[in-house]
């Protein structure tokens, strides 16, 4: 059984933490300490106020659910500490120097970087991009726009650009353009919008190349606790981790 640390116990983390299939919760961290012990009450897994108290603890994979800040705080101590990593705020990894620090890092130590789906489909087959031109690839996503802290009262375009500046204005928001971007290799094109008329986060991601062409969208539900954040990322941990000890590995 996958023992798991978890960081941030926020919205996601307590999906995590009350979902515990084929993995167990062994640790929980949060820079505000009431709530990795209100997690605590709930799962049961002790809760630490101390970075290296938590990180010293007997577990295989520290899940970080927290921030691209925490990201970069923390990753690069869980895995001097020997600790495979799995990243959803991915956002972080957005900056090169730091991505290739991160993977210097996890090669000295013998351990793993795991980037989930996210709240996104899709991403196994957009690597591909690694072995075969992409012209490509724009990613328009739609959200709230309480979720996106806007007030407009019409559909609103909140950015264009590319993937690598958006998240610098909505790390909260837009972790799956930098996950595309580095699956794909590609530099990814964005929109962002703001729309008072849904109340979901809408993902049309539209991709060209050499194996033809790709349009993809994603209807998530928000998840209960925040609705920036899609539910299928919650979910998409879970199943990674689920998966991470089985012999048949589905998906490229
Ligand atoms: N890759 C993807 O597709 C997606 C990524 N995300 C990202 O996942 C992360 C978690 O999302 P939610 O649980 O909804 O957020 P949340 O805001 O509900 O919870 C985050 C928790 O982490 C804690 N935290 C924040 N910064 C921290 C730090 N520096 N050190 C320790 N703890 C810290 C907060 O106190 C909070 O308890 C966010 O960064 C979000 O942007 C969300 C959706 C999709
Ligand atoms: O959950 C979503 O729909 C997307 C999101 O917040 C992110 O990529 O940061």
């Amino acid at each position: 059984m996958v023992r798991i640390g978890l960081l941030g116990c926020g919205n996601v983390g307590k999906i995590i933490a009350t979902h515990q299939d084929g993995f167990t919760v062994e640790a929980l961290f949060d820079r505000l300490p009431d709530h990795a012990e209100d997690l605590a009450r709930i799962c049961g897994a002790p809760a630490y106020s101390d970075f290296q108290e938590f990180i010293s603890q007997d577990f295989d994979i520290c899940v970080e659910a927290a921030s691209v800040l925490a990201v970069r705080e923390y990753a690069p101590k869980v895995l001097e500490n020997n600790k495979n990593i799995l990243i959803l705020s991915v956002g972080a990894l957005s900056d090169t120097y730091f991505r290739k620090s991160l993977l210097d890092k996890a090669r000295e130590h013998g351990r793993k970087i795991h980037i989930p789906s996210g709240a996104i489909m899709g991403l196994d087959n957009l690597k591909v991009g690694q072995i075969s031109k992409i012209d490509s690839v724009l990613l328009r996503t739609t959200k709230s726009p309480e979720s996106l802290n806007m007030q407009v009262t019409e559909r609103t375009l909140a950015f264009r650009g590319k993937a690598n500046e958006c998240i610098k204005q909505f790390p909260k928001n837009i972790n799956v353009s930098v996950a595309i971007a580095i699956a794909t290799g590609c530099d990814v094109d964005v929109e962002l919008w703001a729309d008072p008329e849904v109340d979901r986060n809408i993902h049309d991601i539209f991709v060209t190349g050499e194996f033809g062409e790709a349009n993809i969208r994603v209807i998530n539900h928000p998840s209960p606790d925040n609705p920036a954040t899609s539910y299928l990322a919650a979910l998409s941990v879970l199943s990674l981790l689920k998966n991470l000890d089985n012999p048949l590995v589905i998906g490229s």
